[in-house]
């Protein structure tokens, strides 16, 4: 199996980096990363960190992200700021960008990292479940964006990176829901970066395939298809890691990028390319059945 770069399963922050960017990459920039707390979104802020960035990690559980911001905060010298938020509720967004706004004076990133997701059959799958995926994924996208662009961007410019899934690509079982969030995404940041490219905003997205050592993945029974050998259908022949997804996020986020907007970059090994998507089957679960999963 190829070997990835960097701990493939590390949930604390990572021990030995070795940086590829320059370290100043982000000197004294402010990223707002929402489900920053845990999974991929804390990873993000961590590399973000590591170039000189401060953060502010929002979510839901706020217990959760304190632990987390005092982790980051110990780990690369620089400030965490966690603020409680649900962005199915624009009013919980407002208050917490009015108070990095107070803290920072300023956010010059916005990372849109927090999802829902679960395996379920779209036989099964209820009004509500379809519709309370597409309000965390697709409308909290949207109402974030639209928060920290009034809030800020739109007189100060800025970069959005959103992250997506290649997971629709090809169509997937047990996956409409997420699915067809993922790639109203998609469409959200083209057309995001054309109407809001005029005041120096870019957006831009990271589509990831399967990424190991987060809630999601086992959600979507990632260590499964792990211990059965599915990966080695994806090109690269494994699951990617936290700190992969992190770089490239990086790069869009960064001056580094700054002819770019509007891109989906695709990190997924080149998964989608391959007939290997279809979890129903590998995964040995039938869309037939009922029950929840
Ligand atoms: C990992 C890949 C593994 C294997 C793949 C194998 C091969 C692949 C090879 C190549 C493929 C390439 C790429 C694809 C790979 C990866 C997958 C891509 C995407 C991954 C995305 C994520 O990981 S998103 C992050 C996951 N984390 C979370 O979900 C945490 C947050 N989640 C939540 O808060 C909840 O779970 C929630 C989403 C349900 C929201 O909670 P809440 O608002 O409290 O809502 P509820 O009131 O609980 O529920 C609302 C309705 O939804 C119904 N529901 C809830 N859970 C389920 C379920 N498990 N099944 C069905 N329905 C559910 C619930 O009943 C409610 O509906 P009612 O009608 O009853 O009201
Ligand atoms: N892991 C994988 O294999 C893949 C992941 N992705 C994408 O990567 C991103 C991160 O996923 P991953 O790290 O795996 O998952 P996690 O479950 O670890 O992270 C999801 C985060 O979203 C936050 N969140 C969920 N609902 C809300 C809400 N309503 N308001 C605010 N925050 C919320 C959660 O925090 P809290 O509970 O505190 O609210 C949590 O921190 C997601 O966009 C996911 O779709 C894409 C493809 C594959």
């Amino acid at each position: 199996m190829a070997e990835a770069p960097e701990d493939v399963h590390a949930d604390e922050c990572l021990s030995a980096y070795t940086h590829i960017y320059s370290q100043d990459l982000l000197k004294d920039q402010v990223a707002f990363i929402t489900g920053g707390g845990s999974g991929i979104g804390f990873r993000i802020a961590e590399i973000l960190m590591r170039h000189g960035c401060d953060t502010v990690i929002a979510s839901r559980n706020l217990e959760k992200l304190t632990e987390a911001a005092k982790k980051l905060t110990s780990t690369t010298g620089r400030h965490c700021l966690p603020l409680q938020m649900d962005v199915r509720q624009p009013d919980t967004i407002t208050t917490a960008v009015d108070e990095m706004l107070k803290e920072f004076g300023r956010v010059d990133i916005l990372i849109n990292n927090a999802a829902g997701n679960f395996l379920c059959p779209a036989s099964a799958l209820s009004f509500n479940a379809f519709k309370t995926v597409m309000e965390i994924d697709t409308m909290g996208t949207f109402n974030t964006s639209k928060v920290v662009y009034e809030k800020w961007f739109k007189d100060h410019g800025g970069s959005i990176v959103n992250i997506s899934a290649t997971l629709g690509y090809k169509g997937q079982a047990l996956q409409v829901h997420a699915g067809s969030a993922k790639a109203a995404n998609d469409a959200m940041t083209r057309h995001l970066a054309v109407e809001w490219g005029p005041s120096g905003v870019r957006v831009n997205t990271v589509a990831p395939g399967p990424i190991s050592g987060t809630e999601g993945y086992r959600r979507l029974g990632g260590s499964h298809a792990e211990s059965a050998g599915i990966f080695r259908t994806i090109p690269l022949q494994r699951a990617g890691n936290k700190t992969e997804m992190a770089h490239t996020v990086l790069f869009l986020a960064s001056r580094a990028a700054s002819y770019v907007t509007g891109a989906t970059v695709v990190a997924d090994g080149g998964a989608w390319l391959t007939s290997a998507n279809d979890v129903e089957r590998l995964l040995g679960i039938h869309s037939s059945r009922s029950a929840k999963l």
